[in-house]
């Protein structure tokens, strides 16, 4: 058994990548390891592992509640119920109590093994259709795991509810009940907010779902894996990889290069920042200014800032960080940095973005588009890529020229790039993000928690640090400044490898953060 999140401290360590599976990968995996083992092996390894980790977690629990469903899910939490009700027995006050949610007649064979072996342990099962008046240390909700794909209603909704908003220290089996396995949706109408301390033990796979959409807000304070001994046989592709920690920007390596010199460590450019004019008044050159400073601190070599809207008088310095070169856009496009630095376009761009997108994804060869970037593309990324190309099509030249081309959306912009509402893409992050990878022939980057790095052929990649102490403005313009520099770094033969390094390290820069207050995104850079 292993925690896989919250990273450990040394988040420097080595770098590991989870294979995390859907619900149809997990079964097809269950059924193939279920054919070589003894009759119940799985269940029986499964109830030990989440009565092992109730244990652990909560040694003083004396009141136990387990919460099962019809399932085997519900079999994982019979057969807990049981091992916790042999190891708690003869100890004064203490007690496992079963409320089975619907019948137990109709249980699969797994479960109805492990609700007899509860009953041979002798738990007390209640038989009422309202939540349990006893007060209980601790919770295990096995009531849903890969099983749920529709709405919850009826009286187990309200079960769940009840269950999700209880104040008690809580084990959710396999997936906190609600929790779409392979989407992170969330099949409640009731928020997934847990209202006690609580973890989440994924049994036999590491299911995407619990790494993105809400997953990691219902999971809990950590989630933990058993692989139950099963090892999936090479069939069994991952339908994502959990990419966990990042160990770049590799502070010693950049100090034992005794030969580099600030060209050999890569140049930025980054497009964007419009300056208000006199007519709007409206200006947000602190956006390409907060990623130009994230691409230096990263380890750019070199890191220009070309501002939008040439009517308004251009800032001498930045302040904070003089090493920037400031100028124009048009500066910009007038010389060769288009051609030679990785280009970061959109931040802060406003309207201004479009009148310089078409020559930037004419020229740059490496092009990372972020905001208003993105909000500037035309019908011809929206149709994304067609067949026969309309002849100067800068997507599907950029295609074959083998070019690379970044996109940095938040759900919104992926909602708008997609024809549909930020609710389509939250439902199947995954999808959404393969989706606009295939279209575009681009490499994806949608930002949320469980950030979904999605390349036009492999399987995506998850991102599993950053919290919600990153979801204030500016850190998006961190983030494209980020994968900037780790692109201008060269060695991205893996582009989203190599992007999901520098996402990793963005949600890293939370995870240092001790301060009392809430972190700005210029706090995350000092
Ligand atoms: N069989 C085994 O040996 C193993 C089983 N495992 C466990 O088994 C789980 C999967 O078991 P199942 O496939 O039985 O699925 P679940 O137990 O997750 O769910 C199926 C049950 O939920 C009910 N249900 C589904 N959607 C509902 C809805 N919207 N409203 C009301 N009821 C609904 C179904 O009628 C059925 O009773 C895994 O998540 C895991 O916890 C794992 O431990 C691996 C080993
Ligand atoms: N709750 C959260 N958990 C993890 N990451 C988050 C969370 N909220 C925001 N983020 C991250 O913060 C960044 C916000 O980017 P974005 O929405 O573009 O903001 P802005 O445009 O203001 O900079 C993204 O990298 C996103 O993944």
């Amino acid at each position: 058994m292993e925690r896989i999140v919250p990273i450990g401290n040394g988040t420097k360590g080595a770098a590991r990548r989870w294979p995390l599976y859907g619900s149809a990968a997990s079964r097809a995996i269950e059924r193939q390891a279920a054919e070589g083992l003894p009759p119940h092996a799985l269940m029986q390894r499964a109830g030990q592992a989440v009565a092992r980790l109730a244990r652990a977690w909560r040694p003083h629990a004396r009141r136990v509640l387990v919460v099962t469903g019809g399932g085997n899910n519900g079999g994982d939490g019979w057969l807990a119920a049981a091992l916790l009700q042999r190891h708690l027995r003869g100890i004064p006050g203490a007690s496992v109590q079963v409320w089975p949610l619907g019948p137990t007649a109709r249980m699969p064979d797994d479960a109805r093994w492990a609700w007899a072996e509860a009953r041979a342990a002798g738990v007390d099962v209640i038989e009422a259709p309202t939540p349990p008046a006893t007060p209980a240390d601790l919770i295990i909700d096995a009531v849903f795991g890969l099983g749920l794909s529709r709405p919850v209603d009826g009286p187990a909704r309200d079960a769940l509810r009840w269950l999700h908003g209880c104040p008690v220290p809580t084990l959710c089996v396999d997936l906190a009940s609600g929790l779409d396995a392979d989407t992170g949706h969330w099949w409640i109408d009731a928020p997934p907010q847990p209202g006690g301390p609580r973890i989440t033990l994924s049994l036999l796979t590491l299911k995407s779902g619990l790494f993105t959409g809400l997953g990691r807000a219902c999971a809990g304070e950590a989630i933990w894996f058993d692989d139950l001994g099963v090892a999936p046989a090479p069939q069994h592709a991952p339908d994502a990889w959990l990419a966990t920690p990042s160990r770049w920007p590799d502070v010693p390596a950049l100090r034992r290069a005794h030969a580099s010199h600030k060209g050999s460590r890569g140049d930025v450019v980054v497009v964007g920042g419009q300056l208000p004019s006199a007519s709007d008044g409206v200006g947000m050159a602190g956006a390409a200014v907060l990623a130009a400073r994230a691409a230096l601190r990263a380890g750019a070599g070199r890191v220009y800032v070309g501002l939008l809207n040439g009517e308004a008088t251009l800032p001498p310095w930045d302040g904070g960080q003089p090493a920037l070169m400031l100028r124009t856009a048009q500066a910009v496009l007038a010389s060769a940095l288009p051609e030679q630095a990785v280009v970061v376009a959109g931040c802060g761009g406003g309207a201004s973005m479009a009148e310089v997108l078409p020559a930037l994804l004419a020229r740059a060869p490496r092009l990372v588009l972020d905001a208003d970037a993105l909000n500037a593309l035309g019908p011809a990324a929206r149709e994304g890529a067609r067949s026969p190309a309309a002849p100067g099509d800068p997507w599907a030249l950029r295609r074959a020229a083998g070019w690379r081309t970044v996109l940095t959306p938040h759900p919104l912009e992926a909602a708008r790039l997609l024809g549909t509402d930020v609710a389509g893409v939250q439902a199947d992050r995954l999808g959404a993000a393969r989706a606009l990878a295939h279209r575009l022939g681009a490499t994806i980057v949608l930002k949320g928690s469980g950030t979904v790095i999605a390349a036009p052929d492999g399987a995506p990649i998850v991102n599993a640090s950053g919290d919600g102490l990153l979801a204030s403005a500016g850190t998006g313009d961190v983030l494209a400044g980020l994968i900037g520099a780790r692109l201008a770094h060269g060695d991205a033969n893996d582009l989203p490898a190599a992007i999901a390094e520098a996402v990793a390290a963005h949600g890293g820069l939370t995870q240092r953060w001790t301060g009392a207050w809430p972190p700005t995104a210029t706090d995350l850079l000092d």
